[in-house]
């Protein structure tokens, strides 16, 4: 056999090969996709539409839930929701959070603007809605309200009212359990908000931007039990506590409490605390200590995007300082100057799908400012034990003396191969003022090209200013059309704040 026939051969044979995967790809996502013939009378169709998860998480656990008790359910996400699915489906349940301000979770782009663009005839639907959000933000559950105003056009009929979720509250939480067990006749467990709480030690903090025009950027690193497992782009939820210093001055005066009281009172809410000894001066009124304790209110959760992976043996993270009128914020304060090395924090992990990296060897460019590099960290990490070599990282900062944050870390990724396009741009450098958004408008043609080769876009950090500019300049290059693709083919993906 001549070289140039054995040449032909070999590539025939990986022609062959390429062929069969796609075919299995193509045989594994039909399979995986609910067609409408599998939706009948009595199945509960799910539909969410989550940005962080949560409105997914829920959506999945009440399938669950729902398919224990042996109902019939079928659980899609939005951007896979198609009209002959909801044409056929009886009973719909949406799970749907609202982000950007009000807009739909980038998964709902396909629904807003082709779906519901649509008039389907659905009076034989019953529906309800639970809707995510969050009442400091001008359009509270906008996205959900939306939705419902389309169903009630469409003629399906509300099982109940639509409730609102603000912050995931328990208040909220339980009226949507309690309507919807009535509903579907079945005792829903509210076992969605139960987290699995892992202790995590601190074993080291610096900052990361001394001299910087911006507040304080810290870099810790926690020590975390081995089993503890999570995927690049994950979300760590640190439940806020009391400093020992802030204990100590609370139960001063207090000799009645005692060390359990003290541990008890660690995640309550000590400012403006009604005082148990006055509250109780009649012997007959006296509540008990612990029935005190359990109406003080409870210090919020903050999240973090976690900066590695599991396999660094240690959870790393990269906090800014927040600074509001009462001085440093709950959560950074906390992270950042009250916590001391060694000691412990309670936290959660939750997953973050919609964040996630795929496990294949197309481009992706990742594109984030500030603490934003959190995310982005993690996922080159992934990337690099995954040997996956075709990233691009577009960062953005003040100024470059003060502000290189992680230039080490990104070096080594440089020199091993796995950052071969790196992009540093800082704002206040000089007179031009440069951003993240310029860099794209500036690599026009480099951008295309590596989306025509499959390129995943990862956006991580502020909302305002840069990932609204992110979002613009991305239009300006690859089109309304274009960006709007990438949508749904799951290859923009945004963890903003
Ligand atoms: C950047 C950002 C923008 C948001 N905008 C809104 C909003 O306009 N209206 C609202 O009610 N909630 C808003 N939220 C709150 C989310 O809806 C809320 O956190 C929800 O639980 C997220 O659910 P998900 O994890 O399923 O996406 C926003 C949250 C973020 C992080």
């Amino acid at each position: 056999m001549t070289s140039a026939v054995a040449l032909l051969l070999t590539i025939l044979t990986c022609l062959l090969l390429l062929c069969l995967v796609y075919i299995c790809v193509l045989i594994y996502s039909r399979l995986t996709q609910p067609k409408a013939d599998q939706i009948h009378d009595h199945t509960y169709l799910i539909i969410y539409a989550s940005q962080s998860g949560h409105a997914e998480n829920y959506a999945k656990h009440t399938a669950e839930q729902l398919q224990q008790a042996g109902e019939h359910c079928v659980c899609i996400n939005i951007q896979d929701l198609t009209a002959d699915q909801l044409k056929q489906a009886q009973q719909t349940l949406w799970f749907v959070s609202t982000y950007g301000e009000g807009d739909a979770p980038d998964s709902a782009q396909r629904f807003q603007h082709q779906l519901s663009q649509q008039t389907l005839d659905l009076s034989h639907q019953t529906f309800a809605i639970l809707a995510f959000g969050d009442r400091r933000y001008r359009n509270f559950c906008a996205f959900g309200q939306r939705v419902q105003t389309w169903l009630n056009q469409q003629q399906a009929q509300p099982a109940f009212n639509l409730v609102c979720v603000d912050q995931l509250v328990n208040a909220d939480l339980t009226a949507w359990h309690t309507q919807l067990s009535q509903f579907t006749q079945t005792e829903l467990k509210h076992t969605a908000t139960e987290k699995v709480w892992i202790d995590i030690h601190l074993k080291s903090r610096s900052l990361l931007n001394a001299g910087s025009q911006g507040t304080g950027l810290y870099f810790l690193s926690f020590q975390v039990a081995q089993q503890v497992e999570w995927h690049a782009g994950d979300i760590i939820e640190i439940q806020c506590a009391n400093s020992n210093q802030a204990l100590k001055s609370f139960v001063n005066e207090q000799s009645h409490l005692n060390a359990t009281h003290l541990e008890a009172l660690r995640f309550k809410n000590l400012k403006n605390a009604p005082n148990y000894v006055l509250q109780t001066t009649e012997q007959s009124t006296k509540q008990s200590i612990e029935s005190w304790i359990n109406h003080l209110i409870d210090l919020p959760i903050r999240e973090y995007s976690i900066a590695n992976i599991p396999t660094h043996g240690t959870l790393d993270l990269i906090v800014r300082q927040e600074i509001g009128n009462q001085g440093l914020g709950l959560g950074s304060g906390l992270l950042t100057q009250d916590l001391q090395v060694d000691e412990t924090l309670r936290a959660s992990i939750r997953h973050n799908p919609s964040f996630h990296l795929k496990m294949q060897d197309t481009p992706c460019i990742f594109i984030g400012n500030g603490s934003g590099l959190a995310g982005l960290m993690a996922h080159l990490q992934q990337r690099q034990v995954w040997g996956y070599q075709q990233n691009w990282l577009i960062f953005g900062e003040r100024q470059q003396q003060y502000d290189a944050i992680c230039n080490a870390e990104l070096s080594t990724l440089e020199d091993a191969g796995y950052l071969p396009q790196l992009d540093r741009v800082y704002s206040r450098d000089g007179q031009a003022q440069s951003y993240v958004q310029d860099v794209i408008i500036a690599k026009s043609t480099q951008l295309k090209n590596w989306v025509e080769q499959g390129a995943t876009l990862y956006i991580c950090g502020s909302l305002h200013g840069m990932a609204q500019g992110v979002e613009q300049a991305l239009i300006e290059v690859l089109g309304v059309e274009g960006l709007a693709q990438l949508k749904q083919q799951q290859r923009y993906k945004r963890d903003v704040y």
